[in-house]
């Protein structure tokens, strides 16, 4: 059961073993878009003919746009042709995306990068959205020069809640999952990195909807929280 108690940091849990990369999921953790998307999915479900409520909708966070359509023509017994959906769907995200005039990291967030790189600790983006997606938005929050592993949803066999995202940016990272920490904002995050058999850390974030992350192993509300825990990770750094 995660705990909001910064002593948790302190723990064995952060001490053994040790941390020797961070696994950043994109959205809501690295910057607040879920907003953005809810905006846009709504406009999709409505011209696929489909009323989400919002505690539906909330169940789909942090998972591929493939996964959450399927289950949402599932639901409301839909029959559309998916390469069409998700052409429709992923040419609005990518217009409005491109036209936002402030797509901005969370505060703190570089900080706290900036600390774990200068540790010695590798770090990779594994999110649910299209990797055209992920090149951009790190790119206009100008993230994009920490990271040289980035895996989309899209790339592995089965999204998240599914360990597969987080296992292949381990081993792209050559890191044991064990040595791995997840940042994650959503349920469905938080389960696929604890699947995968790492430590994970919530980002309760408002923006995100109502996301259960009770199964992670601490859970935080800001950057700054994380920054005051420095001293208490152990970096594992592998010469
Ligand atoms: O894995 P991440 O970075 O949280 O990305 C998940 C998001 O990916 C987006 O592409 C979807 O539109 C969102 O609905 C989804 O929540």
């Amino acid at each position: 059961m995660a705990s909001k108690h910064l002593n948790n940091a302190s723990s064995s849990l952060w001490q053994d073993p040790p941390i020797q990369a961070v696994i950043f999921d994109m959205d809501g953790v690295l910057i607040d878009s879920e907003p953005i998307y809810f905006e846009i999915e709504k406009s999709s479900f409505q011209h696929l003919g489909a009323t989400v409520e919002e505690t539906e909708h909330h169940t789909y966070v942090g998972v591929t746009l493939e996964s959450m359509f399927q289950q949402v023509m599932d639901k409301h017994k839909l029959d559309h042709v998916m390469e069409e959906v998700l052409a429709f769907h992923k040419d609005n995200v990518m217009k409005v995306m491109q036209d936002h005039k402030e797509l901005q990291a969370f505060d703190h967030v570089e900080q706290w990068i900036e600390w774990l790189s200068a540790s010695g600790i590798k770090l990779a983006v594994a999110s649910s959205s299209p990797r055209s997606l992920i090149e951009l938005i790190l790119e206009r929050t100008g993230l994009r020069r920490f990271f040289t592993v980035m895996v989309s949803g899209e790339e592995v066999a089965h999204g998240k809640p599914a360990p597969d995202i987080f296992l292949h940016a381990a081993s792209l990272l050559q890191v044991e999952p064990q040595h791995c920490v997840v940042i994650e904002d959503s349920r469905n995050g938080v389960r696929a990195a604890k699947l995968a058999g790492m430590r994970c850390i919530g980002h309760q974030n408002p923006g995100s909807g109502n996301q259960d992350l009770s199964e992670a192993d601490m859970i935080v509300d800001h950057y700054a929280e994380l920054l005051e825990l420095r001293d208490s990770f152990h970096i594992g750094v592998r010469l």
